[in-house]
Order: structure tokens, then sequence, then C-alpha cells
């Protein structure tokens, strides 16, 4: 099931914040959202699961607007992977993740040993098995990032939307939650993820959105996308693009412009080869 964004609007004091954005977002794949600091990526994550309101446009997933469906329905579809809130400050792990079961609950209904199964599975998908009497409010960012996410895939959406995924978390952990995001689009979740490192997205993504300034200036698979001139472009480095020694995905390196250095000459992209490493 694919995201489809046509001609998405967003205003905020007086400045258009999401200008005319139209892309694809494709089913099945991990999907990195990239740009530079203030470009719209969390605003367009945002706008997708409706937590904001769009001033134009249409955004659909599976040919139906999400905008259109109660909210509690929109839920069951789509979910969202943020720093939280101090709202679940006060709640056990273990808490938190079941929020993320709340949509498919009966209405007076609590949570079924199956809802807890779910929960628990979600944990540990995450790494945090461990943690789940602890109070969210004890835990470390990391540990926080990776509880969010797990309360993100026990709702069990369609359409998992991660902002930052790898904040806060240390190499092998951003190498997992990563890993993750990648198997659950083989598993056929639709997976867009907002990231900064541009590594990452060229190491473990599918599919790349570039947006700056509110606008998408290039789309498709990484090795088409992260290349030198869009980087200089976009973000002003000088960028080469290796073949990764241990994966053959591709490697970015990064120079600022101040840099006298001669740009490498391997500035062709490789083939794409497995993930299990940046
Ligand atoms: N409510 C608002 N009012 C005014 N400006 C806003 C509002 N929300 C966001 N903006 C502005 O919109 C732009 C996009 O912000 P957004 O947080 O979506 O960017 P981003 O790409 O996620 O940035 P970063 O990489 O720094 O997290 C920024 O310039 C921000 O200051």
């Amino acid at each position: 099931m694919s995201l489809d964004l046509t001609r998405v609007r967003f205003a905020r004091a007086g400045r258009l914040i999401i200008d005319d954005v139209d892309c694809t977002v494709p089913a099945g794949a991990l999907s990195a959202l990239v740009g530079p600091n203030g470009a719209g990526k969390s605003t367009l994550l945002h706008l997708i699961a409706a937590i904001e309101r769009t001033d134009g446009g249409a955004i659909d997933f599976d040919g139906a607007s999400l905008a259109a469906l109660r909210r509690r329905d929109r839920a069951r579809i789509v979910a969202v992977a943020e720093q939280q809130s101090d709202t679940e400050l006060d709640l056990s792990v273990h808490d938190v993740v079941m929020l993320g079961r709340t949509p498919h609950l009966g209405a007076l209904a609590g949570p079924s040993p199956a809802d807890r199964v779910i929960v628990r599975g979600s944990l540990t998908a995450t790494g945090v098995g461990d943690l789940e009497e602890r109070r969210f409010s004890s835990l470390s960012g990391g540990e926080r990032q990776r509880v969010v996410l797990a309360r993100a895939l026990a709702q069990q959406p369609g359409l998992l939307l991660a902002d930052e995924p790898t904040n806060h978390l240390d190499i092998r952990a951003q190498l997992s939650a990563l890993a993750l995001l990648a198997e659950l689009a083989r598993g056929g979740i639709t997976v867009l993820a907002a990231l900064h490192d541009l590594g990452h997205a060229a190491a473990y993504a599918d599919h790349v959105i570039v947006l700056a300034a509110g606008r998408v200036v290039a789309a498709g698979r990484p090795s088409e996308v992260l290349a030198p001139e869009l980087i200089q472009r976009v973000y002003g480095v000088r960028a080469a693009v290796l073949a990764h020694p241990l994966t053959g995905r591709p490697l970015l390196a990064f120079a600022d412009t101040s840099d006298a250095s001669p740009p490498s000459p391997a500035a062709t992209l490789p083939s794409e080869g497995n993930r299990s490493a940046v």
C-alpha cells in the first residue's frame, strides 16, 4: 500500500513551510526523508499523520484520504514514532507501549492476553524487553527512543512514520533500529523515516525523498539520488560516494567547502549489497 502526496501545502506565520509537495512513498519499502535542518521533514510527517492539517493538496494511503478518517480508524493504519511529550513520563514502559494497542481495543475492553503478547514482542524487537516495568521517565534518551519505536510497532500499522529513529542511539542500536525498519518494510509495512544521516539513508533505504525549503527536490533509489552534485546543491558540502568495503552499499564521505583537498576520484555509485553495516 503506497502513500501518495499530491500538491500538499502548509503555511505558518505567512510562510509556506511545505510547498506543493508531490511524492510517492512506495509500498513495502523503507523510504528515507532527508533534507537540511528546517527543510520541513517533521512538519511533513505531522501532516501525513494528520497531527497538523494541510492548507491544500491530498494525502492518500492505499488510495484513501488519511485526513478523512476518524482518528481511531487512522490510528489503526498510521503509527508515528517520535520523541514523546511529557504526558507519558509517569507511565511504566509497559503502559507506554500498551498505548499503541488503544486503537485496536474494544470500546470498554481492557487489553487481552494477545495485546500483552504484542507489547512484549514489540519491546523485544526494539531490544528493550528488560525495561518493561521501569518508569518511562527513568529511561535514558536512547532507551526512550527504542520504547517509542516499540509503541509504534505495537500499533501494528500499515504505515509507519519515524522521526529521527536513530537519535540518541549508540552505533549498534542505530544499525539495529534501521535494520528493524528495513525488515518491517520487507514484511509489508510502508515505512517513511526522517533521517539526518545520509549515510544511513544510503545504507538502508530503498527509496530516498530529499526535501529542501519545503519542496521535494529529488526522489528515487539511494544510488540515483544521493549523488555528489545533489548533496552539494542541497547541503552545501562536498561529498564522495564510495563502495562500502563490508556491504557494497553506497558509503558517503563529506568535506566542507573550505577543505582544499581534491575531490575523491571514486565519485561513482556502487551496486547495492546487503545492509548489515554502515
Ligand atoms: N508552528 C510553526 N510556526 C512557525 N514556523 C514553524 C512552525 N512549525 C515549524 N515551523 C518552521 O517550519 C520549518 C520546518 O520545520 P521542521 O521542524 O518541519 O523541519 P525539519 O526538516 O524537521 O528540521 P530539523 O532537521 O531541524 O528537525 C522550520 O523553519 C520551522 O521553524
